[in-house]
């Protein structure tokens, strides 16, 4: 389980959110919610590690999460609100390096399957320079095909740039993941079809 307690987030001189408290089990997906500029990425990036908060804690199967930080980010992925990708390089290159960089398996098949699953079987050794923005956004997200076994995943705008079908096989995926007793946690603008609908925790009821 994750649990969110008395969190409090201070960006420059400016409180952006405190008090923030939720608790997020095996099989929940939450969807983090809120006007532009509230602190949902922020929010985010507090709840990997990646940022310190100003006050509160955060805790994974009980544990702060900077009393054991490396267990904690072996069964988290996170995926930035812009895809980290190296334009020379293809995207199974890109997809290897990065499942490398995390300590993940970088088979080639295994990448190559997952690249194919979202989509891009016809761009696999393009330079990724040449990818439109919703291929590229599908680069990154051929990792969750590979992250079976990390419980939880902490997606920034997972959706942006994604067709109408691309929105439904990933919200699928996400569904699939909960249903596997992972968790989800995401920031989106826009409308999806899981199989059931998200907890939905709001930053700006939070809002300093
Ligand atoms: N140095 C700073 N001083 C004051 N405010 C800051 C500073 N740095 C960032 N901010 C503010 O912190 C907030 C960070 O927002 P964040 O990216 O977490 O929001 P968000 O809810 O994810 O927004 P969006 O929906 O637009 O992606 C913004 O309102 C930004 O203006």
């Amino acid at each position: 389980m994750l649990e969110v307690d008395d969190l409090a987030c201070l960006k420059g001189d400016r409180l952006l959110f405190r008090g923030l408290a939720f608790r997020l089990q095996a099989g929940e997906l939450l969807r983090v919610a809120g006007p532009n500029g509230v602190g949902k990425t922020s929010l985010l990036r507090l709840v990997t590690g990646l940022a310190l908060a100003e006050a509160g804690e955060v805790r994974w199967q009980g544990c702060p999460i900077r009393r054991d930080r490396e267990a904690f980010h072996r069964e988290l992925l996170y995926l930035g609100h812009a895809p980290s990708i190296n334009d020379l390089l293809s995207p199974l290159e890109n997809l290897r390096f990065a499942c490398a960089a995390a300590g993940d398996g970088s088979d080639e098949e295994a990448c190559t399957q997952a690249l194919v699953r979202i989509g891009l079987a016809n761009q696999l050794d393009l330079p990724a320079r040449v990818l439109s923005q919703g291929q590229r956004r599908r680069v990154g997200l051929a990792r969750l095909f590979l992250s079976a076994r990390r419980a939880l995943w902490v997606l920034d705008e997972p959706f942006t740039a994604l067709d109408v079908k691309a929105v439904a096989d990933l919200a699928q995926a996400l569904s699939d993941h909960c249903a596997g007793g992972g968790m989800v946690m995401l920031t989106t603008h826009q409308d999806a079809p899981f199989a059931v609908a998200p907890r939905v925790l709001d930053v700006g009821a939070y809002a300093c």
